[in-house]
């Protein structure tokens, strides 16, 4: 994208060096200093390439090239948010040539012999046109910026940075068919720290989400591959989804987190001392049938039963209804 400037870059494109001489002197009258000339075609396809001038104004008839042609390759390839003004110099009377001008990229026209006036008057209607369509391109990076950044929050959990639920729905779906496309296992493991409540009654609430951080980096640690995905599933419960993966695979992943979390070292009044985690498993090779919501059931049944079995421990369940 071209800068911001108050000062007009202008090409004028005429095989006449006495038309090209008149024209200069209009243009640095109005404060257009040095304008770029070029008195061939195949010359001003170059200028355009190196110099990407705001205005130019161009010759209907040129020695090699016509101007027809040149405004119709500048346009093409012109990037997106670039956009030269073209005002084509022509003697040619007939409408049919004047619509044929704006019909291959031009943007207005003068008529041969130039008044100093109307090329004036045309420039700085130019200028208007070029200032609105740059703060068009500028509110319209603006906006792009905003919609990522609107993306980025509704995508993921405030307080811990790692994906939020609804991420974990919209990604866990992509995730359960791409699995069943490939024939492959997927599992889930729901991971929840454990007695957390007796935690943030004794050590507050701020603390609380401190450790909630805290876990959650171990929980984002253990999803290292681009279809891994580790989401907070809401409260001190988080989720990992790992595509091609079998209950033995997600056993080792869970396996880690837990001692990692453990290794934290975070003090807990519970009997190992520490802040620790339960992890429960479902997986299951995704087809007709098969449900991505009964294999988050599992998996969140499994997690109970590893609370009634003590916590800090992790239990592989079977797929299947509740
Ligand atoms: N600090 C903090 N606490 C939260 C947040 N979200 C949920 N909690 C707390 O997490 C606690 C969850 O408690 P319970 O569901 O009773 O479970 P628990 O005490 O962890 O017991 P077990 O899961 O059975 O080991 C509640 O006290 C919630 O207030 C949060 O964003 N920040």
């Amino acid at each position: 994208m071209k800068k911001r400037t108050d000062a007009l870059k202008v090409l004028v494109v005429e095989d006449s060096k006495v038309t090209l001489k008149v024209l200069c002197n209009f243009l640095e009258r109005m404060d257009i200093k040095q304008p770029l000339t070029a008195e061939t075609g195949a010359a001003a396809i170059e200028i355009y390439r190196k110099e990407r001038p705001d205005i130019i104004m161009l010759d209907a008839q040129l020695p090699d090239i016509d101007g027809f042609e040149i405004a119709r390759q500048i346009r093409s390839s012109e990037k997106k948010d670039d956009w030269t003004a073209i005002i084509f110099l022509t003697s040619m009377t007939k409408d049919e040539d004047l619509a044929r001008g704006i019909e291959v990229g031009g943007d207005d026209y003068l008529m041969k012999p130039i008044s100093e006036v109307v090329l004036h008057a045309k420039v700085r209607a130019m200028r208007r046109l070029i200032e609105m369509q740059r703060s068009l391109v500028d509110v319209s990076h603006q906006l792009n910026a905003a919609n990522k950044e609107l993306q980025r929050l509704s995508t993921t959990d405030g307080l811990t940075g790692i994906a939020n639920r609804r991420m974990f729905d919209e990604l866990s779906l992509r995730e359960w068919r791409r699995c069943e496309r490939m024939k492959k296992p997927l599992a889930l493991v729901m991971l929840d720290i454990d007695s957390f409540k007796l935690f943030n009654d004794q050590f507050g609430h701020q603390a609380g989400d401190e450790c909630l951080r805290a876990v959650a980096g171990q929980v984002a640690r253990a999803a290292p591959r681009a279809a891994d995905l580790a989401a907070r599933y809401g409260g001190e419960e988080f989720v990992l989804v790992l595509g091609e993966t079998d209950a033995d695979g997600a056993k080792w992943v869970a396996e880690n987190v837990r001692q990692h979390v453990a290794e934290l070292g975070i003090p807990h009044a519970t009997p190992s001392r520490r802040v620790t985690i339960s992890c429960g498993i479902a997986s299951v090779e995704p087809k007709s049938g098969f449900s991505l919501d009964v294999l988050l059931r599992s998996a969140d049944r499994a997690l109970y039963q590893a609370k009634v079995e003590g916590r800090d421990r992790v239990v592989v369940g079977d797929y299947g209804e509740v």
